[in-house]
Order: C-alpha cells, then sequence, then structure tokens
C-alpha cells in the first residue's frame, strides 16, 4: 500500500466517514475503491436486483471514465459473479432513460459518474426518495465517495450535490477525497459529514542542508519556471518541446487557458513545417477541452496514452485525476486561475513514485510574483535554465510563418481572434488580480506570439499606449477568403448585405446633399416666417403709436406693450428650446451611427459576428 492507502483503508473500512487530502498519484483511488469493494463483497448477497449500494461522483467525464475502468478491471476479479457497475456521463449517443434502461438489465449496485448526469438518474422522481420506476432502491445504500471533492464542493456543482445526497438515506459513509481539500467545514456538513477523520498525508523532502521541510508537489517532480516576453511564447514554447525530445522525453501535456487557444494552436502547430512544430512522424499532437465532443475526447486521451511519443495539448478539464501513463513533462503557457489547479497540472507527471519535470511559462512584469506566491503554498518552484532560440526561430519570424499559414484560410484568422480574446478574458478571472492584471498584460505581444494579421476591437485595447510596436500585416480583407466554399459564400451574402445596410444608415454623398437641401429648405422658412412675425410687430407697433397720438389710455398702451414683450420673449425661449432639442437628437443619431458602423466592423473581423464567449472548461 502508499501511505495514503495505509492510513485510509483502516479507517473508511471501519465505517469512518473520511476528508483525505494526499499529493497527486498517491493512490488516492484505490483507498476508496478497496474499501467499497471489501464491503460489497460480504453484503452482496443481501441486495436485491434494483439496489444501489455505492455511489461515487467525480467532476469530470474523463476521470468518471478513468474510475469506472479500474473498477471493473478487479471486479472482473472477484471470487463471485458481481454485476458490472454502470457509467452515468454525459454522451450525445445516449439518454438518461438509456440509463436507467441499462441500469434495470445490469442490476448495477455501484454507479459512477458526473453530477449532473447522476443528479438526473436518481433525481427523475423527486419526492419519491430515488425509489421510484427505473433510478434504483437506496435502502441498502452503504458508500458515498466524492473524488476531487474540493473542485464538486465549488460552488459550481453545490446545488447539484445536495440534491443527490437528499436521495441518499443518512446512514451512510462518506469519503471526500483530493490532492487540494477544502477546509470550509459548511461545505463538508452539506454533504452529509458526521464526525469525519482527517487523514492528510504529506511529503517530506530534506534540502542539501539536511533541513525538513514539506511539500504539497510529489517528491519526484522538478517544477520549474521561465519568466519571457508574451511576444516570444510560441517560439519557447516549440523549442522546449523540441528540445525535450531530443533529450528522450517524449510524453508531454501543454495546459493553455482556453478551449479556443487549444483548438488554435492545435491547428497551427498541424499545418507549420516540420522544422517549426515539435510534431512528426514519430511524435503525435492530440487535442482535449470540454467543447470537444465526448467520443473525440475519450479517443484523444485513447491515443495519446497507446502512442509512444506524444504531445497533448489541453485545457484543465484533464487537470484532475487523470492518471496517464509516463508523462514525462508538464507544461502550463501561463499560470492557471486558480493555484489548486496548478497542483493538479503538475501532478500529471511524477506519478507514482516515477520522475517528472513541469515547466510554467511566466512572463515578464507583474507576473513573476507568482512564484514566491506559489512557493508560499508548499509548493517548490525552481528556475529552468536558460532556453536559448539560437538555432530555432524566433519570435519575429514564426509570426511570419504563422501569419502565412493564416493567409491561406481566414477561418484560421477568426481561430486567432478567438484564441486572443477569450485568452485576455481568462487572464481577467486569475484569482490572485494582484499578479494578473489585465490592464498589464501585454496583448500586442501575445497577438504577435500567436501570429494575428490584425488587432482585433476588444474593449480591453481602449486607451492602451503599448500598441506603438505592433504592426498589422497588409491585407485586403474584401478579399481575404475562407476556404471552404459554403462559408465563403455565406461571408460574401453578409458582406452585400451590410454594405446595402451601410447604405441605408449612412447614405453616401448626394443623398446627404439632399438632406442638407432640405434643411437649408427648413431654415430658409423658418427665417421668412420669422421676418413676417417682425414686419407684423412693426406694424401693430406703428397703429399703436398712432392711436397714443389720438389720445389712447397710456396704461392700457403700456400693458399691451408688456404683452408683446413677453410674446416676444416667449418666442425667443422656444426656439432657443427647440434647437438645443434638435441639437441633441442630431448628436444621439450620430452616437447610433458610429456604434453601428463599429459593430459592422467587428462582425468583419470575427467573420461570424457572434461575438466571444469566454470558454469555459
Ligand atoms: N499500492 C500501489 N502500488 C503501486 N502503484 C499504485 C498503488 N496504488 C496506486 N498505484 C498506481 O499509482 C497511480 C496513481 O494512483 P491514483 O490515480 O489513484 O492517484 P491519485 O492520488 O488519485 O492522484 P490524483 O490526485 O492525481 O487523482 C496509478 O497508476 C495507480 O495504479
Amino acid at each position: 500500500m502508499t501511505p495514503v492507502q495505509a492510513s485510509t483503508i483502516p479507517l473508511f473500512r471501519a465505517n469512518k466517514d473520511v476528508v483525505v487530502e494526499a499529493v497527486t498519484g498517491s493512490g488516492k483511488t484505490l483507498s476508496f475503491l478497496i474499501p467499497i469493494l471489501e464491503k460489497y463483497t460480504q453484503l452482496h448477497s443481501q441486495l436485491q436486483p434494483s439496489d444501489v449500494f455505492s455511489l461515487i461522483i467525480t467532476p469530470t467525464r474523463e476521470l468518471a471514465i478513468q474510475t469506472y475502468n479500474q473498477l471493473q478491471l478487479i471486479l472482473s476479479a472477484a471470487p463471485f459473479n458481481p454485476p458490472p457497475p454502470l457509467l452515468l456521463v454525459s454522451d450525445p449517443d445516449s439518454s438518461v432513460h438509456d440509463d436507467r434502461k441499462r441500469f434495470s438489465t445490469l442490476n448495477s449496485h455501484i454507479l459512477i459518474g458526473t453530477p449532473g448526469r447522476v443528479e438526473e438518474f436518481i433525481g427523475g422522481n423527486k419526492g419519491t426518495k430515488g425509489r421510484g420506476k427505473g433510478t434504483g432502491r437506496y435502502s441498502n445504500f452503504e458508500v458515498l465517495v466524492l473524488d476531487e471533492a474540493d473542485r464538486l464542493l465549488d460552488l459550481g456543482f453545490m446545488g447539484v450535490l445536495k440534491s443527490i445526497v437528499s436521495h441518499l438515506p443518512k446512514q451512510r459513509r462518506t469519503g471526500l477525497f483530493s490532492a487540494t481539500m477544502t477546509d470550509q467545514l459548511g461545505n463538508l456538513i452539506a454533504v452529509g459529514l458526521r464526525n469525519p477523520s482527517k487523514i492528510v498525508v504529506k511529503v517530506t523532502s530534506k534540502s542539501r542542508k539536511q533541513e525538513i521541510s514539506e511539500r504539497r508537489t510529489p517528491a519526484e517532480l522538478h517544477n520549474t519556471y521561465i519568466i519571457i516576453q508574451q511576444r516570444d511564447k510560441l517560439a519557447y514554447l516549440l523549442k522546449f518541446l523540441k528540445d525535450q525530445l531530443l533529450d528522450g522525453n517524449n510524453k508531454m501535456i501543454v495546459y493553455f487557458p482556453t478551449c479556443a487557444t487549444v483548438d488554435y494552436i492545435y491547428t497551427i502547430l498541424k499545418q507549420l513545417p516540420g522544422s517549426y512544430a515539435p510534431s512528426s512522424s514519430s511524435t503525435t499532437l492530440h487535442s482535449l477541452h470540454g467543447h470537444i465532443p465526448p467520443p473525440k475526447r475519450t479517443a484523444a486521451l485513447t491515443a495519446f496514452t497507446n502512442a509512444p511519443s506524444a504531445i497533448l495539448l489541453c485545457t484543465d478539464v484533464a487537470a484532475r485525476g487523470i492518471d496517464l501513463p509516463d508523462v514525462d513533462i508538464v507544461v502550463q503557457w501561463e499560470a492557471p486561475a486558480d493555484t489548486r489547479s496548478f497542483s493538479h497540472r503538475v501532478g500529471r507527471t511524477a506519478r507514482a513514485g516515477a520522475r517528472g519535470k513541469a515547466l510554467l511559462m511566466l512572463s515578464a512584469g507583474s507576473e513573476e510574483g507568482y512564484v514566491e506566491f506559489v512557493r508560499g503554498r508548499q509548493i517548490p518552484l525552481t528556475p529552468h535554465a536558460p532556453i536559448t532560440l539560437t538555432d530555432a526561430p524566433d519570435a519575429d519570424e514564426l509570426c511570419g510563418r504563422v501569419r502565412s499559414v493564416l493567409l491561406r484560410d481566414r477561418k484560421l484568422h477568426d481561430m486567432a481572434v478567438r484564441a486572443l480574446t477569450s485568452t485576455v478574458r481568462a487572464y481577467s478571472k486569475h484569482e490572485q488580480v494582484f499578479l494578473f492584471r489585465v490592464q498589464q498584460l501585454d496583448i500586442a505581444g501575445l497577438a504577435t506570439a500567436l501570429g494575428l494579421l490584425r488587432l482585433p476591437k476588444m474593449p480591453e485595447l481602449r486607451g492602451r499606449d503599448d500598441l506603438a510596436a505592433w504592426r498589422d500585416e497588409p491585407v485586403d480583407w474584401d478579399t481575404y477568403a475562407y476556404a471552404d466554399s459554403a462559408q465563403e459564400a455565406k461571408r460574401l451574402k453578409k458582406r452585400d448585405e451590410s454594405k446595402n445596410e451601410n447604405e441605408l444608415k449612412h447614405p453616401s454623398k448626394p443623398l446627404k446633399a439632399e438632406a442638407w437641401s432640405v434643411k437649408k429648405g427648413n431654415r430658409d422658412k423658418r427665417s421668412s416666417q420669422k421676418e413676417k412675425r417682425e414686419a407684423k410687430r412693426r406694424h401693430d407697433k406703428a397703429e399703436r403709436m398712432k392711436q397714443r397720438e389720438v389720445g389712447s389710455a397710456d396704461s392700457a398702451d403700456s400693458a399691451e406693450e408688456k404683452e408683446e414683450e413677453q410674446d416676444w420673449k416667449a418666442h425667443i425661449l422656444e426656439t432657443r428650446e427647440a434647437k438645443k432639442l434638435k441639437r441633441r437628437k442630431l448628436d444621439k443619431q450620430q452616437d447610433k451611427d458610429e456604434d453601428a458602423m463599429e459593430m459592422d466592423d467587428d462582425e468583419d473581423v470575427n467573420g461570424n459576428g457572434n461575438g466571444f464567449t469566454f470558454d469555459d472548461l
């Protein structure tokens, strides 16, 4: 047994609730599977076909599948003939209705799944405490396990978990497992833990001076960082990966902040000539993120696992729990949004006593402070030896190369823009905002690293004074086409429609001249009316003078004059107000027109006009 198994198994099988925190790759999975299976072996003969005996919940589909496979493997060696467990994960080819059918056919006693699907499965018959049609009986339920529990207890999953737990009997064992356990007692109580035993397995290491220190990452992990400019990121990443392949390290994972960045870098690396990209006939390239359809995700993981030499580009969807064999290197394109993810990412290597190496890319500016921040969390981090680009393309050469790839297909530029905008938005969501300030992020540098042809319009670029070095690639945007003919036809149609719309919104000069003449006509009309009014006033005044001369009453006269003066003042005020109102209306219209023009331009840049959304995992 590993230390975490030696500490956890005796307690968990002795009916204690447990909260277990132990470094990545230390064998936590078996420390809950073995107690479940031991109890199951003792009690299986008393179970009815529809009884659910145990439930294991994981935050990702990939981890659920992995645990399911491990459980299947052990069950296949059982001394009795147990029904297979049931996997409950989202799948485009199988609905929760199919899960229920499988459950009835297989008579599974152990369920493994992700929170959403498990809730759908169990909670389909709320109000009957889960004892309804097709979703099993829970009266003989024994063990609930939350793997990667701190992630499951994060705000996003909490409601679903509470709903699941409400269908389970209170008399049960509950185990929470993770490499980064939550300390929030309230969360633990919410999922029904009663007087749990907390097991924390830490790694101790001796320094050269024989000082013993604790660490939260595996002892065999060589955890390093480099500080570079944003614009150099891709050049350094490619050089680093190539060097590692030459050194014989042939399984590598690179973490990116968003799905769009993974998609883009993957597509570009596939199209760059071999002298630039680290993939070759002997090294395969794979991508994995939450927006890839589930069957493709599974295929990517299997291909990466089986390939003798491979690079996996992914988001944090592959950060937790995944046990990929023999990963030599983990690279982080930038620091993860939360520090817990840092431990999980680097923990994909150096597992179960094997050696491993990790590299974090930080950019010069305010990010250097992250090194001390990580060290303060008992995660050792040392500087990586300088990476030289002497025999590799530098940022400018690589940018030119990437741009020439982008020019083959407008879709690639759309992808590049999405990669940039989503990365900037993800950057603004860092937990350590004091170290990762969007205002200090070198966006133009990042755009150079990604090879963008021009900077997109984005709010984060407004008012920036660090864009002087940026150079647009001279591109005729009117003719820059999509390689896909249907997409190109759509673009051309949209372009023409938007031209027509613009014509209507901003009529061309002859129309404008006409509008001015109309305006001028109105002005002439108004001034002639004014002249008439003044003429009438002069005439009236002359009449009154005549009457005064013939001895009309002074008082009446002066009253009339006062009235006339008031009329005149009212008229002037009215005219002023009307003018002001008109000016305001004109300004508003102008603003509206400018906004409309800006939107049209954005649509052109983005290609589809849908705008960008922050890509979650
Ligand atoms: N007692 C053991 N002896 C040898 N290898 C073991 C033992 N227990 C587990 N392993 C192996 O160690 C590897 C890591 O185990 P596991 O995936 O359970 O780690 P973990 O602690 O859950 O990691 P993470 O926190 O990343 O999820 C697996 O390949 C597993 O098969």
